[in-house]
């Protein structure tokens, strides 16, 4: 049983509304966005893995179903096991998820956030783990602050601290260090990289190819919503040639040969 197992997922979004005036004017409705075609791959426990793709790729839309926030319009989704629709509370249980988007309540501190978010798990006194998730990621003191009061770094480190609270298998970080400072990064991927020693699976979206190279054993690299390549980050750039995956990126993404290939 792997940690994530992706089965020729498609996504189709549905049209924007047709307007009043479209429909006076008998405009024939637009279709909907493709952003995701017949996509598989396979995450195996304990690994540190890349979703890398340019703008509007498809990252976002794949992480959310696997999270059950959008739902696929074919294919198969598991987390550890688990159908993220049939079997969407386990599967939601193993995965902690750092969304992309800073999304927080104003009216509550770090910890009540924190113990709210543990509450959704059913994990009452949860204070011990939740205090070394702070201090892992340097928010020890800003554990009483409101969070409107924090800066958006501080604010990043508290998303990161609410996928942990109920310390999930497999941990998806969509873009967390997106216009974050070195110190951030250096203290997240620390303690990132330790989880991943201590058996929980990483799956990174990251548009830093140097972090990705440097974290990620393997990588898929999504092009207009399909798998262009997927292998072990050295066995990648030994292929498509370059100096480093950045350069290998580039040339996949520019490369029409890619399309829909995968390793
Ligand atoms: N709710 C939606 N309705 C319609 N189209 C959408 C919706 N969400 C995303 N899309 C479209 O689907 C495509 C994939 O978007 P997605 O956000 O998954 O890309 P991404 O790889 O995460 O991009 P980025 O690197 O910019 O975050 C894009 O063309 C986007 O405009």
């Amino acid at each position: 049983m792997s940690a994530i197992n992706l089965e020729n997922i498609s996504k189709i979004y549905a049209p924007a509304p047709i307007s009043l005036g479209a429909r006076l004017r008998r405009q024939p409705p637009q279709p909907g966005h493709q952003a995701l075609s017949n996509v598989s791959f396979t995450v195996e426990h304990g690994e540190f893995f890349g979703l890398l793709g340019p703008n509007g790729a498809g990252k976002t839309t794949l992480i959310s179903i696997l999270a059950g926030l959008a739902s696929a319009s074919s294919g198969r989704a598991r987390v550890c096991g688990y159908d993220v629709q049939t079997d969407f509370r386990q599967s939601r249980r193993a995965l902690g998820v750092v969304p992309q988007e800073l999304v927080y309540d104003p009216f509550f501190t770090v910890r009540e956030t924190l113990r709210i978010q543990s509450g959704y798990f059913g994990l009452r006194n949860n204070d011990d783990w939740i205090d070394e998730i702070l201090f892992n990621l340097g928010l020890s003191d800003k554990a009483e602050s409101n969070m409107r009061a924090l800066s958006g770094g501080m604010k990043r480190r508290v998303l990161v601290a609410q996928a942990l609270v109920h310390r999930p298998p497999v941990i998806i970080l969509d873009e967390p260090t997106a216009g974050v400072d070195v110190d951030l990064r250096r203290t997240l991927w620390a303690f990132i990289s330790r989880l991943n020693k201590e058996g929980h699976t990483i799956l990174l979206t990251t548009h830093y190819l140097e972090e990705a190279e440097a974290l990620c054993r393997r990588v898929a690299m999504l092009k207009q919503g399909r798998i262009a390549a997927l292998d072990t980050t050295q066995a990648l750039m030994a292929r498509v040639g370059g100096a480093d995956l950045e350069d290998a990126f580039v040339r996949i993404m520019h490369d029409d040969e890619f399309l829909g290939v995968t390793a």
